[in-house]
């Protein structure tokens, strides 16, 4: 969503750039419709348990002007997140617990006698960095790990999420959702999990709703309309997910164990 305007492209490594802006591009039939298609479906969300919009708000309010990521803005999405994954039955249970431990680490940090230097991902690192407290190295058991390290973990499934959104609102064959999610997984976070947490993943995503219980989800009825809502949401991940790339990336800390 751009100046309040829903997006038909995104950029992307994981994702084929052509193929997104083609499809995207080709199916909206232009700006109004898919400005009025995200709107009814915004709408439609209100007082529902997961808020599709209030994720992609907060996303876009994760981005000041000068291109930072404010940590307060980022948590809040991820709890938008985690409305969706505990309407979804016991099955996922362990993951929307492991996304909780995770976001509650980091929310402790910002709201310590420290929180000012977690206000964005940048102070966090500047200030985790400077203070030798990263874990560049094995992490000893009865220590709270870095905000950076958490950070990390989650960061790696925000790749996942971006993938399985788009592979749902791009996709032409209309597969399973659990073959879509199965799918981006394996491109992405599959790659840091050990063997046994990748079992548990593959038997949650065959719980995953079929792809019409989806779009209800996400407040669509059809293909189309998914695609707006989809590619919207994607595009403002998109943005979070290459600033915190960069600044890993700039830091080598891509790889904290
Ligand atoms: C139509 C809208 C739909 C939106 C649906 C998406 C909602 C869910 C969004 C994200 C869920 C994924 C969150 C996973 C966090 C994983 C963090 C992690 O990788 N932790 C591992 C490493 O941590 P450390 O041990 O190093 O501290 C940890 O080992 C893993 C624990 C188990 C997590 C298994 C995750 C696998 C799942 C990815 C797909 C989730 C499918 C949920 C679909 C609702």
């Amino acid at each position: 969503m751009k100046d309040g305007k829903p997006c038909k492209q995104v950029e992307n490594d994981v994702i084929p750039k052509q193929e997104g802006k083609a499809e995207g591009a080709e199916s909206l039939k232009g700006e109004d419709m898919s400005l009025q298609v995200f709107e009814n479906a915004m709408k439609n969300c209100k007082g529902k348990t997961f808020e599709i919009g209030k994720m992609i708000e907060s996303f876009h309010a994760c981005v000041t002007n000068d291109q930072e990521v404010l940590l307060e803005h980022y948590l809040e999405a991820w709890r938008e997140l985690i409305k969706f994954m505990d309407s979804m039955g016991t099955v996922f249970t362990f993951i929307s617990h492991e996304t909780i431990t995770k976001i509650n680490i980091l929310q402790n940090y910002l709201n310590g006698e420290d929180g000012r230097s977690y206000r964005t991902i940048r102070s966090m690192i500047e200030y985790e960095m400077e203070n030798g407290v990263v874990n560049f190295k094995e992490l000893p058991a009865n220590k709270v790990p870095s905000g950076c390290r958490t950070l990390l973990r989650i960061h790696r499934a925000l790749k996942w999420l971006e993938v399985f959104l788009y592979n749902v609102g791009t996709n032409p064959r209309q597969e399973e959702t659990s073959e879509m999610c199965a799918e981006a997984y394996h491109k992405t976070l599959a790659h840091h999990h050990s063997w046994f947490i990748r079992q548990v993943a593959e038997v949650a995503f065959l719980a995953l709703p079929p792809l019409q219980e989806m779009y209800k989800v996400v407040c669509v009825k059809d293909h189309v309309e998914a695609k707006v809502v989809l590619l919207t949401t994607v595009d403002a991940i998109v943005k979070v997910y290459n600033l915190t790339q960069e600044l890993y990336t700039e830091n080598k800390m891509l790889d904290l164990p």
